[in-house]
């Protein structure tokens, strides 16, 4: 995006989550995730490109033993409205049989995580567990229930900390709601 489009919108956006309040609930999380999953030897698995920022916060705070891997899933794709499920990266064969844990930045309507277990437990994996950073309030039932919510943002389009704005500002450390016309 034009570099000036991209700081008049961050000018004209309202702030969501302050970065310490992101970080305080990525610690809780991680708090949560030891918690649960300490003992199980999950694979991670993490939904590129939006929650490459939470995946790299939240990783170095999980002190047990894990395996990693990526997922490329898309559906919004720089806009601001959802389409299909595209997948770019499909599930690792050695997702079989073990405790999955999926890392998304946000769960909007849920299409994208919902077809992310489908596609998990199709493939044969034992039991399927997924953290979300943001959890949009919709005010509609969602196809999924993710098992560890950061935090809750209202339901308007939201960016930073891994999230696009017509593909510009993954890069910054709070959360902000796009500016409503
Ligand atoms: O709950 P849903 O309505 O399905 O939306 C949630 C999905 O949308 C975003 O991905 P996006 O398709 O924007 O790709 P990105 O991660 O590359 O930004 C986000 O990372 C989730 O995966
Ligand atoms: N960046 C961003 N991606 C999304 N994917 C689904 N909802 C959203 C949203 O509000 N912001």
């Amino acid at each position: 995006m034009d570099p000036e489009r991209a700081r008049q919108i961050l000018e004209q956006a309202d702030l969501i989550w302050s970065a310490e309040q992101v970080a305080s609930a990525v610690r809780r999380l991680a708090q949560e995730i030891t918690a649960a999953l300490g003992d199980q030897n999950p694979l991670v698995l993490s939904v590129m490109g939006g929650a490459v920022v939470f995946t790299g916060q939240l990783l170095p705070l999980l002190s047990f033993p894990l395996d990693f891997d990526t997922l490329y899933v898309s559906r919004y794709r720089g806009n601001t409205s959802g389409a299909d499920v595209q997948w770019r990266i499909e599930p690792p064969e050695r997702c079989r049989g073990r405790v999955v844990l999926v890392l998304d930045d946000i769960l909007d309507e849920g299409q994208t995580l919902a077809a992310i277990r489908e596609r998990l437990l199709g493939a044969g994996t034992k039991a399927f567990h997924s953290a979300v950073l943001a959890d949009k309030d919709i005010g509609q039932p969602k196809p999924i229930r993710p098992d560890f919510v950061g935090l809750t943002v209202p339901n308007r389009y939201v960016f930073g900390f891994g999230m696009d704005v017509y593909g510009a500002w993954r890069n910054l450390p709070a959360i902000y709601a796009l500016a409503q016309r």
